[in-house]
């Protein structure tokens, strides 16, 4: 291999993908998994996995009878395949003298900024230990609202904290296709320019029988990355070598080009969509305001209309548009009482600064 594309790549791969059509993990693709990144290691390449699989594996572990609500049949077989998936993974490794970690967070781990930093200091001390760490939310004791949405979004937010340099979805079809034309003569779109281009146009809504997100997600994660400066790479994980040819910048699958990078807090802020403690509500003038191309502007009390639930200074708040779309998410600079006080006045403190505002395209 030449001079690898990337030092450092967060790789997430689906059930459908390392499971076979009985649903047992596939051995002979988790092997070629597992030698792929151990060949990207010894081109100093850090690697997160992000592995599904639990649930997908705990089925061949255990039959439950249908009576078992979709909750508790979720819980016993992703705490028993996680055992599974985790152990083969660890034999895998360790024939080619790799270490790995097994990490596995709910939605609420990422609640504030010091538990956000936990997780990376974490995965960071793996790394640099040249530790492989393997993640997967913790199916057994995340329910409904504190769910991610799948792994997608949870490598998302993952790739996002550790500021890598590209993000690799491993599914089980070879990236996006433009599903625009007839199905039998659809193409696979190789690069997506998030500037000029928007993935709602190739996309065919539903989702795959084993997996939770679908296509949709992925786009939606890829797009919000690239515009973080995170290149993002949809790509079929069952083909031979297809890790080794993205990191040789082969031409396979969709990759979504990076935009201009952005670091920090506003990554944090951008990934909180659902760990909202509140809500304002703005109008019209001051939705132009924050989303003028010329100059950030932050969010003045003098453009919002109301406030809903309470929150205090350093929570994060949603923004909603009059008509009560979420546009939006920022840190709040004091409470919703004190926002309850000022709303509509002038020459008021900004509620939120614009280094701590995130914007949804
Ligand atoms: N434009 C598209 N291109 C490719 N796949 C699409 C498209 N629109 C919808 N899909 C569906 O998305 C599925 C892939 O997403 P998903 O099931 O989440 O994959 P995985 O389980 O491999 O992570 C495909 O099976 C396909 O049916
Ligand atoms: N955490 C779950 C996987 C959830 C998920 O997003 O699945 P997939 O769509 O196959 O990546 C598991 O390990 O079974």
């Amino acid at each position: 291999m030449s001079e690898p594309l990337y030092r450092k790549v967060v790789v997430k791969v689906g059930t459908n993908v390392i499971t076979n059509n009985k649903g047992e993990l596939d051995l002979q693709i988790l092997d070629q998994l597992v030698s792929q990144i151990a060949a990207l290691r010894k081109q100093g390449v850090e690697v997160l996995l992000v592995s599904s699989g639990a649930v997908g594996a705990g089925r061949s572990v255990v039959k439950l009878p249908s009576s078992l609500s979709p909750v508790a049949s979720r819980q016993v077989l992703s705490s028993t395949g996680q055992i599974r998936l985790i152990n083969t993974y660890a034999e895998l490794f360790e024939q080619r003298g790799l270490n790995i970690a097994q990490i596995l967070v709910t939605k609420s781990d990422f609640r504030d900024r010091l538990h956000y930093l936990n997780i990376r200091t974490c995965l960071a001390s793996l790394l640099e230990h040249e530790i492989i760490p393997i993640i997967n939310e913790n199916d057994a004791v995340s329910v409904t609202e504190l769910m991610f949405t799948d792994n997608d979004e949870l490598s998302g937010m993952i790739a996002s904290m550790m500021q890598v340099d590209a993000y690799i979805i491993l599914s089980h079809v070879d990236g996006l296709f433009d599903m625009s034309r007839k199905e039998n003569t659809a193409n696979l779109i190789h690069t997506i320019d998030i500037a000029t281009e928007h993935f709602h146009q190739y996309i065919k809504p539903g989702k795959s029988e084993f997996g939770r997100g679908g296509m949709l997600t992925k786009c939606h994660i890829a797009h919000k990355l690239a515009r973080f400066g995170i290149t993002v790479h949809i790509a079929n994980g069952r083909t031979a070598d297809i890790l080794i040819d993205i990191l040789n910048s082969e031409e396979v699958g969709t990759r979504f080009i990076a935009q201009k990078p952005v670091y920090g807090r506003k990554r944090w802020i951008a990934h909180s969509e659902g760990l909202e403690k509140g809500a304002v509500t703005i109008n019209a003038g001051a939705e132009t305001a924050l989303r003028s191309p010329k100059r950030a502007n932050s969010l003045l009390p003098v453009g919002i209309e109301s406030v809903i639930g309470t929150f205090f200074k350093g929570d994060i708040i949603k923004i909603c548009s009059e008509n009560g779309e979420a546009i939006g998410y920022g840190m709040a600079q004091y409470s919703s009482e004190k926002t309850k006080e000022i709303l509509g006045k002038k020459g008021e403190k900004p509620l939120i600064h614009y280094d701590y505002l995130y914007l949804m395209s």
